[in-house]
């Protein structure tokens, strides 16, 4: 396949600035993506599924206009108003949960998530980086750091010629490296969040950094100047709305200075300051302008600091906003870089957003943050001083995990770029961080269920509670079938939240909520949450997320086949990976109570449950009936995991009925669903049962994950799961779009999708992930890269969708779903390398952990 090339074919640039890592994702910014897709949309439903989905589309129109037309709240999905695809975006700012500010490739403030879970998709032109040189006390050259050329501020400078800058992303860091035309000078902004794995602080605070490297390869000294703007908001009507106002601060803290601007944001629910700050220290001056009219030309900021590259500074407070205006404020940090020479510039960005409602604004919630910097509110400048300040620790902690990673040339560079990058899901999925105050006790955290789990108060008071969105256009926390994919990513870089994102599930299993509802596509009435089952989600940001969970309403997924095992193999591997003796034995509990919930699906008691007839799992478009390979796969490995675990508790009586359960229940699988080649998608005899499911061998994925693949503890015969994925790897792989695009969910047998619904002739680029996972483990390494290669190469460099992987695409035209959480499934093919490379190390036995050899 191509390298990355293509991406910087318009670069006519020779820099390379200054300490951009090789590894990542890199364009130039004059780059187009030729290819433009559409989201699904009514236009693409076949006939077939016209008539079939009637009834679900009249459900869905008549609830869609009550919520949007009448309530006046936006859909939890809304399939009528998808996002437009825009391919413009990059590394998002700030740590996980504190909200979070996307910037695009080119430089642009894009896409904001400061109330928690909801997104605003507006580029806010005033916010840029402009430079300023002068040269023997002249200003020689004045430009904005952008492309653009917007009918807005007039009175600067836009257009800056992309094809002498380039952007390079490995999440958490990026990189933009801008040659200044004529002036011999190059620039190189690092911009930097601190998202550190297994750091519970710093990776919650909602700043980013700018580092500004210039080089001056010019034979005479120059002064550089970087002015920030910022206007005040995000882009949004709400911007407007009067009574906002800014004010110049400056911190000095143990012997460091900090200065800047704050913009204080007075709206009634969520009130927040953003800080734009700079470090002052020798040689480097720091200057402001307090408030400006970003409606206005701008010539009062641009002249300003083109007499001297330096900004006014003037004292005190701006005044208030009226209704109706906006307001901008400008920090500058200038210092002289000598001739040949080198120097740096830092600057920061910060929003205080301590105390959040969520949209029914029932309850007040404190940002995880609070817990270090106060909720009063105030705490912008702390903040700024601290990322100035501890940025160079963070980036020693980055360099030193991403390392080993980087530097190991068996992986190919493309997968280096797509681990760290994807991961910009963990801030930008919607995240909300909450601290847990000491004084709250168990029922208040979620009902009676609570006060069962001797540790969930512990837990969550050390650690907070975290929640993350499906996807961005999925506006549901915590979807469980999804997260169960996700989850690597979480318990491999920070444990603790995946736990307490465990006891959150464990408590809602407990629990029930008795308010009936219709179900959207079978149209049947049914309550809300039944006890003893694993939800679907935690609830909607825009409701009252843990107090009322399910937003979901498509299916009544008390009936769904997937979630109760999903939370029992993520238990068993949580437990495995963390040797979190404490989790196991509050978890067991609900791990019985789920597995009795799903006893119930074996309905001819052979030992393995069966598939309803309807789109009861994760593929919940996709209609499955019977026994199948995925959902039975799943059963069969959760069973196993359950004897595993009442082995390590000392249950003999559960181990033994569980016991019987597997080996009656791998004899019914085998018997049912082996073809001799690969497992049928189910056992119903329909015309698509013998059809090749690409995620056939989850339940295999989690046991090979968990050191429970090896030969006399095997669930599904090895020779089974290596032949399958053989011949996934001929037909979903390499028979879908000439092996270029991933694994297409479901294949017929004689190579061609199986396009029975919308779902099977998908490709979920966090199943492929997941899918390529299985493949490195069962020793199809090359197979499991080629696999998943072709998911990056799509998503990231042929559709645009950069910082947005959506969680399906066609072949041809469509996608569905941008920026979604299964994708994060891609550190489980970290896992599967780190699993080998420790094996082959030590042959240990078999159920040693990699993590904790
Ligand atoms: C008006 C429309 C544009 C045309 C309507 C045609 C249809 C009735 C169907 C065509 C496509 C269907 C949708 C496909 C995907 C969906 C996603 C699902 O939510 C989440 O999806 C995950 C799978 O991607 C799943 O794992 C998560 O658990 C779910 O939270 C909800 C159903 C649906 C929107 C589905 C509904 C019917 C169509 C619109």
């Amino acid at each position: 396949m191509a390298d990355a090339e293509p991406l910087m074919r318009c670069y006519e640039g020779s820099a390379r600035g200054r300490g951009v890592e090789t590894a990542g994702w890199r364009l130039c910014l004059a780059h187009r993506f030729p290819e433009q897709r559409q989201p699904y949309g009514a236009g693409d439903v076949p006939f077939r599924d016209v008539l079939r989905h009637v009834g679900l589309m009249l459900r869905y129109f008549k609830w869609w206009y009550k919520k949007t037309r009448i309530e006046k709240k936006s859909a939890f999905i809304d399939l009528l108003c998808a996002v437009p695809l825009q391919q413009i975006y990059g590394c998002p700012l700030g740590g996980i949960g504190g909200g979070t500010i996307t910037r695009g490739w080119r430089g642009e403030f894009c896409r904001w998530q400061l109330n928690p879970g909801k997104y605003h998709y507006e580029t806010v032109i005033t916010d840029q980086f402009t430079v300023c040189l002068r040269r023997k006390g002249q200003t020689v050259y004045q430009q904005v750091l952008s492309v653009e050329k917007p009918s807005a501020l007039q009175g600067w400078n836009w257009g800056y010629c992309g094809r002498y800058a380039f952007y390079h992303a490995l999440y958490p860091r990026a990189w933009m490296v801008y040659e200044l035309p004529g002036q011999n000078v190059v620039l190189t902004c690092r911009q930097i969040s601190p998202v550190i794995p297994h750091d519970y602080k710093d990776s919650s605070l909602p700043v980013g950094v700018f580092i500004w490297e210039v080089e001056n390869n010019s034979e005479e000294p120059v002064d550089v100047s970087i002015m920030f703007t910022l206007q005040n908001g995000t882009g949004t009507k709400g911007d407007g709305s009067g009574g906002h106002w800014n004010e110049p601060f400056a911190l000095q803290d143990g012997g460091e200075r900090v200065a800047g601007v704050l913009l204080h944001h007075c709206t009634p629910i969520n009130p927040f300051t953003f800080a734009v700050a700079a470090r002052e220290k020798a040689g480097t001056v720091i200057t402001h302008l307090t408030a400006f009219d970003p409606a206005g030309s701008g010539r009062d900021v641009w002249q300003d600091l083109l007499q001297d590259g330096k900004l006014e500074s003037p004292t005190g407070k701006s005044k208030q906003t009226q209704k109706g205006e906006v307001t901008a404020a400008a920090v500058c940090a200038s210092c002289m870089v000598p001739a040949q020479g080198h120097g740096t510039l830092e600057l920061a960005l910060v929003w205080d957003m301590p105390r959040v409602h969520f949209g029914s604004k029932e309850r007040l919630h404190l940002r995880r943050y609070t817990r270090f910097f106060g909720s009063n509110g105030d705490a912008a400048p702390a903040l700024s001083h601290y990322a100035l300040t501890h940025y160079k620790e963070w980036e020693r902690k980055i360099e030193a995990w991403q390392k080993p990673i980087l530097e190991d040339s068996q992986l190919p560079s493309w997968y280096k770029s797509a681990l760290f990058n994807e991961l910009y899901f963990m801030t930008d999925g919607g995240t909300i961080w909450l601290d847990i105050p000491p004084d709250c006790l168990p029922q208040d955290l979620q009902g009676p269920g609570a006060a069962k789990l001797s540790h969930l108060l512990p837990v969550l008071q050390e650690y907070g509670r975290f929640a993350y969105l499906e996807g961005q256009e999925y506006r549901m926390y915590n979807t469980y079938d999804v997260h169960f994919y996700a989850s690597f990513a979480l318990v491999m870089l920070w444990p603790k939240l995946q736990i307490s994102l465990q006891y959150d599930i464990a408590v809602t299993v407990l629990n029930e909520d008795m308010q009936p509802r219709q179900y959207l596509v079978c149209g049947k009435t049914a309550q809300v949450k039944m006890k003893n089952v694993v939800p679907h989600d935690i609830g909607d940001p825009d409701d009252e997320p843990w107090q009322r969970v399910n937003a979901y309403l498509m299916h009544d997924t008390a009936n769904w086949k997937d979630l109760n095992l999903k939370f029992v193999l993520q238990v068993y591997r949580d437990y495995y990976l963390t040797h979190d003796a404490l989790y196991l034995q509050d978890m067991w509990p609900v791990c019985q109570a789920v597995m009795e919930s799903e006893l119930k699906f074996d309905t001819d008691n052979d030992g393995l449950i069966e598939n309803g007839g309807t789109a009861d799992q994760t593929y919940d478009a996709w209609v499955v009936n019977g026994a199948s390979a995925y959902c039975g796969g799943l059963w069969l490995a959760a069973v196993r995991m359950m004897c595993e675990m009442a082995e390590v508790l000392g249950d003999t009586e559960t181990r033994q009925k569980y016991g019987a359960i597997l080996q009656k229940g791998k004899e019914s699988f085998e018997r049912l669903l082996w073809n001799g080649k690969y497992y049928n998608y189910d056992s119903s005899g329909s015309s698509t049962s013998s059809s090749i499911m690409s995620d056939q061998c989850a339940g295999q994925w989690f046991l090979g994950a968990c050191g429970l693949d090896q030969k006399e503890l095997e669930v599904f015969p090895k020779s089974h799961i290596v032949s399958a994925l053989r011949t996934i790897f001929e037909k979903n792989v390499m028979s879908f779009a000439g092996g270029t695009m991933g694994a297409v969910n479901g294949m017929r047998p004689d190579g061609v999708p199986d396009t029975s619904s919308v779902q099977s002739s998908e490709v979920w680029v966090g199943v492929v992930y997941a899918l390529a996972a299985t493949m490195i483990q069962e020793g199809l390494v090359q197979e499991g890269f080629h696999t998943a290669e072709g998911c990056y190469r799509t998503v990231w460099e042929n559709l645009g969708m950069a910082f947005q992987t959506p969680e399906a695409y066609c072949e041809k035209k469509v996608y569905r779903s941008l920026a979604y959480m299964r994708p994060l499934s891609i550190w489980s093919m970290q896992l599967a390398l780190e699993s080998k490379a420790h094996r082959a190390l030590s042959p240990t036995p078999p159920q040693k952990n990699p993590l904790h050899p």
